[in-house]
């Protein structure tokens, strides 16, 4: 039997998704968490704990470093809540080019019956302005940006791209009207509408601040779906002069109480759908982590699947330095073990070795002299007999 343990509300489908080899919140010692948004990076990793999925994207919220010194590896779920903020982010662009929230409110607080002939009076108050034929800039082009790109192409608008670390995974996404520029500052200059999609990390902390903000064009209008401090939000009060608007998913005290910014509480995935499709994906995540040593879409961990066809499997992940795989192996030729398949990859300082085996003699022997390779940061053996 497995133990997972979760955080914050996941989804039911993502769940029931679990086989009966699998026991969610039941006792404590477990082999996986399954989160959201839960802030781990103070937290203390129990030892049984093998493997962290976070059901959703961004992984700001997870102590990397720990982890993999841990020997727990990590996963997320890309793209599996993109389509639900590209539907925001679209949304507020229109809702606010179109003056939805001055109007809504005009509306709730003249609630009388001759309002009907007013309107036509006031209504020239919400004149807008349509999103075809403007200027988009979108920042960071993954699963996110790509969609919203696309999205954008298809009404009409002029949409650029700026993503310096652009996968080819994502490039093939994109369609090949968005056009794609090489400097931030170039690209900022005559974009109507700037949206933001990077990961958070210490590259792209204050991303936009005042000197970006001073390289837009006066009236833009600024979207911070990604996370909170990418967009450096004293800046944002002190420029909204220029900014139009300024929509956030992740609001703070310095932009509380402005009508030029619009907050949402963290809703850009809470979709049922992306909720669900999260879920699932997290789940299956970690039975393929913890039945087959499976480690496609981690994030410390190089990506890695390789058939199992041997009864036994040893998962050895490790620091990437020389001779671990010649030291990992010649236990295994001491101890009379055939390897029927093996695989080794690395990603950063981190490796990960997938070693397949016909037998198995001197079980614990074997598993000990393994870990007791100092650079061994966690070693498993997988019995598929
Ligand atoms: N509001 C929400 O509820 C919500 C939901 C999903 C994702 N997110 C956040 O949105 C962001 C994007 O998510 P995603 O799933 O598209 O991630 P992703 O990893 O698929 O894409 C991120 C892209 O940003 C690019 N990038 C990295 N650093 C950059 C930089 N300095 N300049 C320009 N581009 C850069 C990468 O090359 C990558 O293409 C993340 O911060 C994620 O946490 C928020
Ligand atoms: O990074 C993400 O996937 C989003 O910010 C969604 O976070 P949530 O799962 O806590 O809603």
């Amino acid at each position: 039997m497995y133990q997972v343990k979760t955080f914050n509300a996941i989804a039911n489908k993502g769940l029931k998704t679990f086989t009966t080899d699998y026991t969610i919140n039941q006792e404590d010692a477990p082999d996986a968490y399954l989160i959201r948004s839960v802030n781990l990076l103070k937290a203390q990793f129990p030892t049984t704990l093998k493997v962290i999925a976070r059901a959703g994207a961004g992984v700001n919220n997870i102590p990397l470093k720990e982890a993999t010194d841990n020997g727990i590896a990590v996963f997320n779920t890309p793209g599996s809540n993109a389509n639900a903020v590209k539907e925001l982010v679209i949304s507020m662009m229109i809702a606010t080019s179109r003056k939805v929230f001055a109007a809504y409110d005009y509306s709730h607080k003249n609630i009388h019956a001759d309002i009907s002939k007013q309107v036509e009076y006031d209504k020239a108050k919400f004149n807008g302005t349509e999103l075809f034929g403007k200027n988009l800039l979108v920042v960071g082009l993954g699963n996110v940006g790509s969609l919203v790109a696309n999205e954008a192409v298809n009404l009409g608008m002029n949409v650029r791209g700026y993503d310096p670390f652009l996968s080819a995974d994502s490039a093939w996404k994109i369609n090949n009207r968005v056009q794609r520029l090489t400097s931030l500052y170039q690209a900022l200059k005559d974009a109507d509408y700037v949206t933001i999609h990077v990961p958070k990390n210490k590259d792209t902390i204050g991303l936009i601040s005042t000197k970006e903000i001073q390289a837009m064009k006066k009236g833009v209008i600024l979207f911070n779906y990604a996370r909170g401090g990418i967009v450096d939000n004293q800046a944002v009060v002190e420029n909204l002069g220029k900014i139009q608007f300024y929509c956030t998913d992740f609001g703070d005290d310095i932009i509380a109480d402005n009508e030029k910014v619009i907050t949402t509480p963290h809703i850009g995935g809470s979709t049922l759908e992306a909720e669900d499709n999260g879920a699932i994906k997290a789940a299956n995540t970690i039975m393929n982590f913890l039945e087959n040593g499976d480690t496609v879409n981690s994030v410390n961990l190089p990506g890695m699947k390789l058939p199992f066809n041997a009864p036994y499997r040893f998962t050895i992940m490790h620091k990437n330095v020389p001779n671990m795989v010649g030291q990992i192996t010649t236990f295994l030729a001491q101890a009379h073990v055939n390897i029927n398949n093996m695989a080794n990859a690395a990603k950063g300082e981190t490796a990960y070795t997938i070693i397949d085996a016909d037998n198995l003699n001197y079980k614990e022997q074997l598993i000990n002299q393994i870990q007791a390779i100092p650079e061994v940061r966690r070693v498993r053996l997988i019995d598929h007999r």
